[in-house]
């Protein structure tokens, strides 16, 4: 890496402790000061102290114990100081950068989103800002005090003897070149552990997430291989990374040696021919090491701050990805024939859409479907349809490709996306809950709820008399992503959930599947409520549960292939009919929409 290129990188690094810069580069020098200054010091103690060893002169005792009650008294006032300002930045610097990344994580556009694995953004939250921290807090510093050790003993030991100056900084010199020998490879391979670590943590998130699955089919062993090729990247390039810093430390370590060798053997002769005082050759061998690992230290910490800067990257690669505009991307005018088609009395429409997540491979073909105000429609078809692409669109995840979708007359176009959001409320099939209590998850759906429209919101979800027999209640928490809840009480806390919100219009993707009998009839009395005169949409996988729709609408290949009542779709004997009959199976009569 060049010098430019490391002086740009390190620029961007301190961008973001820009508003706190003084405090920091303050605490910091003065952290440095008191450590290169301890040293120093402590170098003339040990010059007096030999001294009054070879000459007895109380003196010199006298001097060394007021240098070590004096360097105490001051350092120990402002060590604290300094570390308290120094540390109370990178902690607000951090929090910052966190914040950032964690905000626009939550505003990046859908395709995006669904394009990435949440393992990897979860290694750059992690692993990458560590990585930050570690410059800001133990490289920069590092580099800082052992230059201000360098300068302090070059100074000194230049004062009490030139030669030994030389010898020192011509060692030195070595150092720096073998030093800049290894940046570029350790760069090189920082970059792909920390790319390594990523995909490992997309491993690891797929085996915590799917780790029922796993032991039910007794996957256990598959499992480990699949991570096993991962696991092996990171170790390859962990080992590359160890032996080229330990072929760098090595050649320090021998630089080092050398130096104090020299020093020591040089310095003797001197001492035993009288050229030199014990006391100040002693001072000289403790100061050598200030000079010797400001350059192993200063390589160390160069070397160790290209960590830093690969995770700087993969930070900016995730704030680079888009975040979702304010207005709705689509931009398309809708053509005359779209506007006469338009229905008054619809609350959501589509006309004429065609959408592909891949531009060449339209999932969604001209389809045009209308959801009448207050009614319930239900999609239903084969797999791969395109029913949640529909429900995705309604949303606003994804613009249509061409043709319009209407939100009661109005292009959604014109509309933002917190208007086209506020209108609805969407039920997915597995409800998503945070950490937090039952009555955060509920609040979700209006944050200002008071806590008796929590529980009204609950008792209209069938979820009160199951959230009462908790010993906590409300207030208990519901574990990670609910999982100390059933799926049927997490469902109707969803419910709960998009009650509050009291949206006009209601998204379901049929949430009822994966439930027992008993949860079922719960969850469906629970959704009975929340249909209730608002305009539904329910993307249904059984039959059974939405005979009774308004409309029923069969979406395969991306069309609209056959719509109307249960009996007239029954009556057409067409897809409609060889679905219902393959499922066939009768459900009791007050489950069913009604
Ligand atoms: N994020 C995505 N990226 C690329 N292709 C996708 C994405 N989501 C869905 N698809 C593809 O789009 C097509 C329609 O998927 P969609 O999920 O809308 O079908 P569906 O009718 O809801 O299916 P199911 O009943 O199985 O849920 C499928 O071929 C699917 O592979």
């Amino acid at each position: 890496m060049s010098f430019k290129q490391a002086y740009a990188e390190f620029g961007q690094l301190m961008a973001y402790m820009k508003p706190r810069a003084r405090t920091y580069y303050a605490g910091m020098i003065g952290e440095s000061l008191v450590s290169a200054a301890l040293a120093i010091l402590l170098s003339f103690v040990i010059q007096y102290l030999l001294n009054y060893a070879v000459h007895r002169d109380p003196s010199e005792l006298q001097r060394a114990v007021y240098l070590v009650c004096g360097t105490v008294g001051v350092l120990s006032i402002l060590s604290p100081i300094c570390n308290y300002l120094f540390l109370k930045c990178i902690k607000i610097t951090m929090g910052e950068i966190r914040t950032e990344l964690f905000g626009h994580i939550a505003r990046i556009d859908y395709r995006s989103a669904e394009s990435r694995h949440s393992g990897d953004l979860l290694s750059r939250i992690t692993n990458d800002v560590q990585s930050i921290e570690m410059t800001y807090a133990e490289h920069i510093k590092s580099i800082v005090s052992q230059i201000l050790l360098f300068i302090g003993s070059s100074v000194v030991v230049f004062i009490v003897d030139w030669r030994f100056a030389l010898v020192l900084l011509a060692l030195g010199g070595f150092s720096v070149l073998l030093n800049t020998r290894f940046s570029a490879p350790l760069r090189r391979v920082s970059d792909e552990l920390q790319a390594q670590m990523g995909v490992l943590t997309e491993r690891i998130g797929d085996l915590i997430a799917g780790l029922q699955v796993i032991k039910l089919f007794g996957l256990q062993q598959r499992a480990g291989r699949l991570s096993h090729d991962a696991i092996a990247a990171v170790s390859r390039s962990g080992i590359r990374q160890g032996h080229q810093a330990g072929l760098l430390e090595a050649g320090n370590f021998l630089i080092q040696f050398l130096s104090l060798g020299g020093v020591l053997l040089i310095g003797l002769l001197m001492v035993s021919s009288g050229q030199l005082e014990l006391g100040v050759l002693g001072q000289i061998v403790q100061l050598q090491s200030g000079i010797a690992v400001m350059f192993l230290s200063l390589g160390t910490s160069v070397a160790m701050m290209q960590n830093s800067y690969a995770g700087l990257t993969r930070i900016r690669e995730v704030l680079a990805v888009p975040v979702e505009s304010e207005r709705h991307a689509l931009q398309a005018v809708p053509s005359p024939e779209e506007k006469t088609a338009v229905r008054p009395d619809a609350a959501l429409q589509l006309t004429d859409v065609t959408f592909g997540y891949d531009a060449n491979r339209p999932v969604l073909k001209e389809l045009s479907l209308s959801l009448a105000e207050g009614t319930v429609t239900a999609l239903v078809g084969p797999s791969g349809g395109g029913k949640s692409t529909v429900v995705k669109l309604l949303l606003g995840f994804y613009p249509p490709d061409s043709g319009t979708v209407w939100l009661g007359g109005r292009p959604a176009g014109s509309c933002t996306l917190q208007e086209i959001r506020e209108q609805m409320a969407y039920v997915p099939q597995e409800a998503t809950l945070f950490q937090g209590t039952i009555a955060d998850n509920i609040r979700f759906g209006s944050p200002d709820a008071s806590d008796s429209e929590v529980e009204a919101a609950a008792r209209a979800a069938y979820a009160h008399g199951f959230i009462t027999e908790l010993p906590q209640g409300y207030d208990t928490p519901v574990g990670e992503r609910g999982a100390n809840l059933s799926g049927g009480q997490r469902q109707r806390i969803a419910i709960a959930r998009a009650l509050l919100k009291n949206s006009p219009i209601l998204l379901l993707d049929e949430a009822t599947s994966a439930l027992d009998a008993e949860s079922e009839h719960e969850v469906q009395q629970a959704l009975q409520v929340l249909m209730k005169g608002r305009t539904t949409l329910v993307v249904a996988h059984r039959l059974s549960t939405i005979e009774n729709a308004d409309r029923i609408c069969v979406i395969a290949g991306g069309r609209v292939q056959e719509e109307g009542t249960h009996e007239e779709l029954l009556a057409m004997e067409g897809q409609y009919a060889d679905l219902y009959h393959l499922q066939f199976r009768k459900k009791p009569p007050e489950l069913a929409v009604s």
